[in-house]
């Protein structure tokens, strides 16, 4: 029941010319966040090139444009969970494939690095800008359909990469050998699944206990933290950019939450505090989860590749703007402005 893509869509992409050897396109501290919509599948196209993904796998390039295209309409369209937000992901975990020369060193195999890529640009299909706790309180669909499971919407949006998967000419990896297609899949489940916030939570202290040791790239277990480590610190790159993009893209996801609270509130709920336009302190929030979730995250992955430091002194200078911004924040709020009015 997927929407169809026409053979005009699909030939537009193939025959685009830009060069994505931009030389800011491969730096840290561009945001992909930059480049047109239109552009993107292109610029996907061109990143699987350039890990030579399509040559060691025979992919067929209509079939991988046709599948990118189908990705890319199935996101829905709300402020921050949409196609740039997995579009940005998929270019953050192909910064750290280039920068790390994790292919050459071998800390990935070609068919890692193809279903890490492929994950990032999956992970969040269909999601409504609501949380899984909000599925399960609302009684969703989605929530009778994986809340015995837990990670209900990871659960979908992993059951959507599969349909598209299965979609006339969009199976892209079909030219796999049989092993290799099944270990594929495999992968991009537990990918799709460990971008659950409550899952990265249980694997960081194996994480870190594996950072401190030096990652064992013969163990299963540590390749499968490694790349579980690799997809949230890509679902969080946003926060390695310049305060810039930080502040815009807090401005996209408090409009998610707030909006999520206003629904709770209407179906006689509390809501968190942090969803709650009423009192929601975003910079308290924002320093919070800087700390508490995305600085251990980059901090592992410092200890694993020195160059990854860089990433974690922009998050230290991000937190300082929100710290400062505090003052400013104080300062409307006695003025009666809501904090999103604040950020705009
Ligand atoms: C990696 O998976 C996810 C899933 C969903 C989201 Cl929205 C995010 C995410 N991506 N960027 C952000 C920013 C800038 N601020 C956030 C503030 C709070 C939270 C949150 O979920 N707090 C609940 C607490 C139990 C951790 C998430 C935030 N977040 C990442
Ligand atoms: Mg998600
Ligand atoms: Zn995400």
């Amino acid at each position: 029941y997927h929407m169809k893509v026409n053979a005009c869509d699909v030939i537009n992409v193939l025959i685009c010319g830009k060069s994505h050897h931009h030389p800011r396109y491969l730096e840290f501290r561009f945001s992909p966040r930059e480049i047109p919509y239109g552009e993107t599948v292109c610029f996907v196209v061109k990143m699987y090139e350039d890990l030579n993904l399509i040559n060691a796998f025979r992919i067929k390039k209509d079939l991988l444009v046709r599948f990118l295209l189908l990705v890319q309409k199935a996101y829905r369209d709300p402020p921050y969970h949409n196609w740039t937000h997995a579009f940005s992901t998929a270019h953050f975990s192909y910064l750290c494939i280039k920068n790390f020369d994790l292919l050459e060193k071998n800390y990935l195999t070609d068919l890692e690095a193809l279903a890490l890529i492929t994950s990032c640009l999956c992970h969040d299909i269909d999601h409504r800008g609501t949380t899984n706790s909000f599925q399960i309180q609302s009684n969703s669909l989605l929530a009778s359909l994986y809340s015995s499971e837990g990670s209900v919407m990871e659960h979908h949006h992993l059951s959507q990469t599969l349909c598209i998967l299965n979609t006339t000419d969009c199976n892209f990896i079909e030219s796999l050998e049989q092993s290799d297609y099944v270990k594929c899949l495999d992968l991009i489940r537990d990918l799709i699944l460990a971008t659950d916030l409550a899952t990265h939570f249980d694997l960081l202290p194996k994480q870190q206990e594996m950072a401190e040791r030096g990652i064992d790239l013969e163990s299963d277990k540590d390749k499968s933290l490694f790349l579980s480590l690799l997809m949230t610190a890509s679902d969080l790159s946003d926060q390695t950019k310049e305060c810039g993009v930080v502040r815009s893209v807090a401005e996209l996801i408090y409009t998610e939450f707030f909006t999520q609270g206003d629904m709770e509130k209407n179906m006689g709920r509390k809501p968190m505090e942090m969803m709650d336009r009423e009192k929601a302190s975003i910079a308290d929030s924002q320093v919070d989860f800087l700390e508490h979730v995305c600085v251990p995250v980059f901090t592992v992955l410092a200890n694993l590749f020195p160059g990854a430091s860089v990433l974690l002194e922009t998050m230290e200078a991000n937190t300082e703007y929100w710290e400062v911004s505090k003052q400013v924040f104080g300062k409307y709020a006695l003025e009666g402005k809501t904090s999103l009015e604040v950020l705009t």
